[in-house]
């Protein structure tokens, strides 16, 4: 009975009580961040994408947590805007095509480098290395070693998942994760 009570006053409490999050995600042109975004709003996965001009904002609940999320464009014409949408976010996303070997050298440089800017210290980054339906997409440990993460430790949160908008897979815990990083 107390267990039940408690339950319910837990569903009441997000009902009531929400709280927010802003992310950003950010990667290279053709890495799925779109697709993310719609598979998490609204579980759809839809093969013809159109390249984001600019950005777009959604929101997702999981729970009490609302999460705005900033999808920028990664055409190197956007990359310059990175910096400005990821300042003040409680979390940055970059998602790479972890089936473009050729891309994930400057999937890895254009990281770095925003990485380094003072203004994004200490903000938790989620890596995600989508596209692993794909033959020949490299495994987390891979991606980790060809991303440099070892480098940007220091100081702040990393973590790494490998996942497939296309097939759904490891979904779950990147919203997961996203909600544990919502400010209280
Ligand atoms: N096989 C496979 N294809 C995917 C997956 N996720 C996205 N795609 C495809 O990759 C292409 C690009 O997806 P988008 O979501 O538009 O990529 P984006 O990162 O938003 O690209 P920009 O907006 O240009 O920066 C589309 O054709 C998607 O259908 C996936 O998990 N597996
Ligand atoms: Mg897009």
């Amino acid at each position: 009975m107390i267990r039940y009570l408690q339950s319910w006053l837990e569903w009441l409490k997000s009902f009531f009580f929400k709280r927010e999050m802003e992310l950003s995600l950010i990667g290279l042109q053709n890495a799925g961040k779109s697709s993310l975004v719609n598979v998490l709003t609204t579980g759809q996965f839809q093969e013809d994408m159109i390249p984001t001009v600019g950005f777009n904002m959604k929101k997702v609940t999981k729970g009490s947590v609302v999460i705005k999320m900033w999808d920028l464009g990664g055409q190197p014409r956007f990359r310059n805007l990175w910096e400005r949408y990821c300042r003040g976010v409680q979390a940055i996303v970059y998602v790479v095509d972890s089936s473009d070997l050729e891309g994930l050298e400057v999937a890895r440089s254009e990281l770095l480098a925003l990485m380094d800017k003072p203004s994004l210290k200490g903000i938790p980054l989620l890596v995600l290395g989508n596209k692993n339906d794909m033959p020949g997409a490299v495994k987390t440990q891979e991606l980790i070693d060809k991303l440099g993460l070892k480098n940007l430790r220091d100081g702040r949160e990393v973590c790494v998942y490998s996942i497939s908008c296309k097939r759904q897979s490891n979904i779950d815990i990147t919203l997961d994760w996203l909600s544990r990083h919502a400010k209280n």
